[in-house]
């Protein structure tokens, strides 16, 4: 195990924020900052290698060691359970996991009699325990993206999905009738990297703790 740390950073949705609270806790990320399709930096000077992937695969990169550490929403952790330490509430990239079902099946109140049906989810597991804490033994059909298209088109009567501002429901004719659960950006590490490796991760989970704090203030 060498002396840098190594940090998977999200594409995507998170990108910004997550380079923004690096940048503040004193991290050079200049070079994450230009437009380049480069996944993998090396920053000399502050010993630290960066990881750009798939929000979805930085669980699998953290557990595995080839990150040491990496920035992920908790709806992913919770969907992965993988092996993996979570070790701060970053606060940005806040969301909620809800049921949604069609204005109409909303509105008679249908879906709350519904037993057996089919929901469309990026989120199975997540799916799968929220139904059978409720009782119900729902049909899961997993997709990879654009959710909210499932019941439009009779792929599903429901789904689970994360919402943020509302707008992709409500531009879809749909209805959130039920909360799972709140999500926010998390920092995981490796569980062994954690040990070997904390008088690198101490000192930037202080910093990262400090610049969430103020931008919550
Ligand atoms: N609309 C949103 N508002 C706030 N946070 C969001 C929103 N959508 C997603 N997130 C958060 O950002 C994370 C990454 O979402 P993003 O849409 O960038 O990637 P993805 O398409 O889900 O991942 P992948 O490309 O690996 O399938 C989500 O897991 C969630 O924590
Ligand atoms: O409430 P809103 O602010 O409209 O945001 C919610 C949307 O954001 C996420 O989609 P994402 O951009 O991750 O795309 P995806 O459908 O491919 O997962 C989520 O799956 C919703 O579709």
């Amino acid at each position: 195990m060498d002396d840098y740390l190594s940090i998977a950073i999200p594409k995507g949705t998170l990108y910004k924020d997550t380079i923004r609270v690096l940048r503040e806790a004193g991290l050079n990320v200049d070079e994450l900052e230009t437009d380049s399709r480069k996944l993998f930096f090396v920053n000399e000077e502050d010993r630290v290698k960066y990881i750009i992937c798939r929000p979805t695969d930085i669980p699998t990169f953290v557990e595995y060691g080839a990150a040491d550490l990496g920035f992920v929403g908790k709806d992913t952790i919770v969907e992965q359970n993988k092996d993996v330490y979570e070790l701060l509430d970053l606060k940005y990239g806040a969301c909620r996991f809800v049921v949604a079902v069609p204005e109409k099946t909303a509105q008679d109140g249908q879906w709350e009699q519904m037993t057996h049906a089919r929901v469309a989810t990026k989120f199975p597991r997540v799916a799968q325990n929220y139904f059978a804490a409720e009782g119900k033994q729902m049909e899961i059909i997993k997709l990879h993206g654009n959710i909210e298209l499932a019941p439009l088109v009779g792929l599903s009567e429901m789904i689970v999905d994360i919402v943020s501002t509302g707008r992709t429901l409500r531009e879809n004719n749909l209805v959130a009738v039920a909360e799972i659960f709140k999500s926010t950006a998390r920092l995981i590490a490796n569980r062994v990297s954690h040990r070997l490796k904390n008088n690198r991760i101490n000192p930037l989970i202080g910093q990262l703790k400090e610049v969430v704090g103020k931008l919550n203030d």
